[in-house]
């Protein structure tokens, strides 16, 4: 297993050319870049954790019906430095490095409750994100990074905090029919001002800064102070319907004080981050016109989730569905440590990934009494029940167990949908198999090959769709079986039967997430 987690990978920046199997759509042109963590050792030094890895993009190029691969190590000033210090000296949330030359660290920390903040990692290994024509390698920290999406080569860095204040900010931005960007951050600097911000990104700049980005144009929409100023929840996604942002504020928690000294207490931030059980947590509907939270306050108890799937109004209603974990488990078991031979046994997923749906009331009559449950949508066994303080507790709808890494039709993001496509997992973090949920149903398809490990499937719409499944899904396949070659796979969406396979004879990594580009929103000139 180690060979699939632990260890390094290979770039392949020039296009190495698939072997097709089966028709590809005409259609089907553009470019599938997806990210994720390739390096783990450098020179004698190995990160602690899984989501550490030094990033290695990807991708898939599709054109007239033949299939290319590419992949090439982010050129962060992390990995820079540790490439030419021959060891790990930039900290990564699960491991701490010792002393950090680039940015002298230490010096910076002891300064972090003063309203100075250290210099963090650009190593953005998580996903892919679009800004106008500009796609960014994206983390959570304030960095971003730049990327040719043809070639796969690193360009500018771009610190969030020039032009918004955030520590840090989602990897899973969202975007509304135009192409603009939402998202959220949090900053922890302004002692005594611990909030959420959630701003937009413009999908274009005005006509005489042609040459200018999207992100100078960056508009705070509101802010969110959170409940505990020392404790900021963390938070990896959120959703938004047509007319709130719906943010979760969950008791997994960063302990800033914590934070201010793990430098000198010798241990990783990710030992700052801790799950409280007996805590609630928090359901926040911000309203789009108002920008401010609205005034009843709503809770369900404590989880930990990483992934919104949708979410969307229906008849007064606020439907949220998203992938949970009754503990934080799953961020123990991706240390490396857990990840190797003995993975089945060290590795027995003690929390299940549930996709749970929540239901929250808007327009409930205020005179009901304690104890009735608000909600009125027949589809649904969730629940919200009125206290008599006022407050709001949700209990969820159980949809499905057993997947992560969801994707929908993006079309129908914010509104009410039907299926989900997800990797399926069983006993341990291995993904087996790629599932279609209908939620509607319950029906499950799924596909499944042996020593196969999916990855997150992304659903590409067909250009004439008319239902919400019309359309492929590609995968990106590893496998375990050395004598079997990895693959992209691609899926009739609708029935979930193989269409092609682009085989490639690459040591394929494991990776998180990604996008794919249709070729009219490819700009060539940059090819
Ligand atoms: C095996 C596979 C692929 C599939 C199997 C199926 C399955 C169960 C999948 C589950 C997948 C999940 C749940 C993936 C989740 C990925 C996450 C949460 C990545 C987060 C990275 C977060 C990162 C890198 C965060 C870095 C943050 C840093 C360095 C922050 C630094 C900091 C800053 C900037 C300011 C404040 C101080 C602080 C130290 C916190
Ligand atoms: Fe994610």
């Amino acid at each position: 297993m180690d060979v699939i987690f632990g260890r390094n990978k290979e770039e392949h920046p020039e296009p190495i050319k698939a072997e097709v199997k089966g028709e590809l759509p005409s259609w089907l042109q553009g470019i599938l870049l997806r990210n994720g963590p390739g390096m783990h050792t450098v020179g004698e030094t190995k990160y602690n954790h899984w989501f550490d890895g030094l990033a290695l993009v990807h991708s898939f190029t599709f054109k007239n019906g033949e299939v290319y691969y590419r992949s090439k190590y982010l050129r962060s000033d992390t990995y820079n430095c540790n490439i030419e210090a021959n060891r790990i000296v930039v900290s990564e949330f699960g491991t701490m490095a010792y002393p950090d030359p680039c940015k002298n660290l230490f010096a910076k920390a002891f300064c972090y409750l003063s309203h100075t903040i250290p210099e963090f990692t650009d190593n953005c290994l998580i996903n892919i994100m679009k800004t106008g024509e500009d796609y960014y390698a994206t983390s959570e920290t304030n960095f971003i990074r730049k990327i040719n999406p043809h070639t796969l080569e690193t360009l500018e860095k771009v610190d969030y905090n020039k032009y918004v204040a955030v520590n840090l900010a989602t990897s899973h931005p969202h975007y509304d029919s135009a192409g603009n960007v939402l998202n959220m951050g949090t900053s922890i600097v302004d002692k005594g001002k611990t909030k959420y911000v959630i701003f937009k990104i413009p999908s274009s700049v005005p006509e005489k800064e042609k040459k200018k980005s999207c992100l100078k144009h960056l508009e705070v929409l509101c802010s969110i102070p959170s409940q505990s100023l020392l404790h900021p929840s963390y938070y990896h996604s959120f959703g938004v319907t047509e007319n709130y942002i719906i943010f979760i504020e969950q008791p997994f928690k960063l302990d800033i004080l914590k934070l201010a000294t793990a430098y000198f207490r010798g241990v990783n931030w990710a030992s700052c981050l801790s799950f409280h059980k007996e805590d609630k947590t928090w359901i926040h509907l911000i309203d789009k016109k108002t920008k401010k939270d609205i005034s009843t306050k709503i809770y369900t108890d404590a989880m930990v989730l990483f992934h919104h799937v949708n979410a969307y109004e229906e008849d007064g209603h606020v439907v949220i569905d998203v992938i949970s974990y009754p503990d934080n488990s799953l961020y123990q078991m991706f240390y490396l440590k857990n990840l190797n031979e003995d993975l089945e046994k060290n590795t027995k997923l003690t929390s299940i990934p549930a996709c749970k749906r929540f239901v929250v009331p808007l327009g409930f009559d205020k005179d009901a009494e304690v104890g009735t449950n608000l909600v009125k949508l027949p589809s649904t066994t969730a629940t919200a029940l009125k206290e008599k303080d006022g407050n709001i507790y949700c209990q969820p709808e159980m949809l499905c167990e057993g997947i992560e890494l969801p994707r929908i039709n993006y079309d129908y993001n914010g509104k009410k949908y039907r299926y989900i496509y997800a990797t399926e997992v069983q006993w341990s973090p291995v993904p087996t198999k790629i599932a279609k949920v209908d939620v509607l149903t319950k029906k499950k398809l799924s596909w499944e090959e042996e020593h196969c490990w999916p990855a997150e499937p992304v659903f590409v719409p067909s250009p004439d769709l008319k239902e919400e499944d019309d359309g492929l899904i590609l995968s990106s396949i590893v496998t375990s079986d050395p004598r079997k070659a990895p693959f992209l796979l691609v899926l009739d969406a609708k029935t979930f039967t193989e269409m092609a396979r682009a085989t490639v004879n690459v040591d394929l990594h494991l990776d998180l997430h990604g996008v794919f580009i249709p070729e009219k929103d490819l700009n060539t000139e940059r090819e």
